[in-house]
């Protein structure tokens, strides 16, 4: 993708309710994947993911910039996205009145798979994600987790040669998410299929994804392997400390380690060097502060480091 720009425009507020400003959603996007890669993209919420999706499916057309997918030009042909991709988007209505069965059946059908394939098919993708037993049940009587695994599952009947996946796991208990990541792989390795996978799992990220861009108000903060990632930030330590209560910040070995913390109620993240990260330790673990500490732990630099060391907002990531 070269230069993609999306701007909601803005929206008039009604009856006394304030407006919406004018949003670019993403804002001049240049990508390259590779063929057989796992791609990820990460970021918070209203990052512009799902609108950056939506154009590289088809499904929206940019303001500018371009899409090519397998040669494909997809901005003038968004009708050939159809052939190429298999997209699962965050929500999944369309399908809320079919079985399970149906829904994978149906999306094969759709796909141009004569019966006899849409069927051989459907059977094999429960079996290897484990919804047989629920093959005739209605998908909008499943839990939100099965329903994502469904929705998963017939996206994956007919095979594309891509897969773009918006945050797929979601609601799902780690079972489900292995199957996923296993079928994921699976396409992967067989079939050499490219998967863009959409997160804001930073964990889920790191396992699964050969490289991954960041993506924050619309921008590319960065794009790099997982591992090349974390390497601007190998020189911190992240320390963790997890309070009994609440922080006890009358102590004064506590209240100057606060202005290096990411606070969540009980959870301070610390992003130190690693002098600094042992003697922090030292302070809360041999004085009074320990009777107050529940847990800490001393890490090397996650995802979710560099995330926050990119400049990026804490909030509306997720944390397995
Ligand atoms: N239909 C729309 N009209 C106006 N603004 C929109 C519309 N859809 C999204 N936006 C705005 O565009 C920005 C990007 O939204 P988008 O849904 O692409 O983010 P996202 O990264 O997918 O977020 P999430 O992780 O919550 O799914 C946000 O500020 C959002 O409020």
């Amino acid at each position: 993708m070269r230069g993609l720009t999306k701007t909601y425009p803005a929206a008039r507020g009604r009856r006394g309710s304030a407006g919406t400003p004018e949003i670019r959603a993403t804002d001049g996007i240049d990508l390259d994947v590779g063929r057989g890669e796992i791609f990820g993209l990460l970021g918070p919420n209203g990052a512009g993911k799902s609108t950056l999706v939506r154009q590289l499916t088809g499904l929206m057309r940019p303001d500018s910039g371009s899409v090519d997918v397998l040669g494909h030009d997809l901005v003038r042909h968004p009708e050939r996205a159809a052939r190429l991709i298999g997209y699962l988007g965050q929500e999944s209505t369309a399908l809320d009145e079919l079985t399970v069965a149906l829904a994978a059946e149906t999306t094969g059908r759709l796909r141009g798979l004569s019966a006899r394939e849409a069927r051989a098919e459907r059977d094999a993708v429960l079996e290897e994600l484990g919804l047989t037993a629920l093959a005739g049940r209605p998908l909008k009587k499943l839990s939100g987790g099965q329903r994502r695994l469904a929705c998963f599952a017939a996206t994956l009947v007919g095979d594309r040669p891509v897969l773009v996946l918006d945050e797929p796991t979601t609601g799902m208990d780690p079972v489900a998410r292995r199957a996923v990541w296993a079928a994921v792989d699976r396409r992967r390795a067989e079939r050499g299929a490219t998967v863009l996978l959409v997160t804001h799992n930073v964990i889920e990220a790191e396992t699964v994804l050969d490289r991954v861009a960041v993506l924050d108000r619309g921008k590319v903060i960065a794009c790099d392997t997982p591992a090349g990632l974390k390497e601007r930030v190998a020189s911190e330590v992240r320390v963790e400390l997890v309070w009994r209560e609440r922080a006890p910040i009358e102590l004064p070995e506590v209240a100057a380690l606060r202005a290096d913390a990411q606070e969540s109620g009980r959870r301070w993240v610390l992003r130190l060097a690693p002098d600094a990260a042992r003697a922090a330790v030292a302070a809360v673990t041999g004085g009074p502060a320990f009777a107050a500490l529940d847990d800490f732990t001393l890490a090397t630099p996650s995802l979710e480091d560099v995330y926050l060391a990119l400049g990026g907002r804490m909030e509306g990531l997720v944390k397995a």
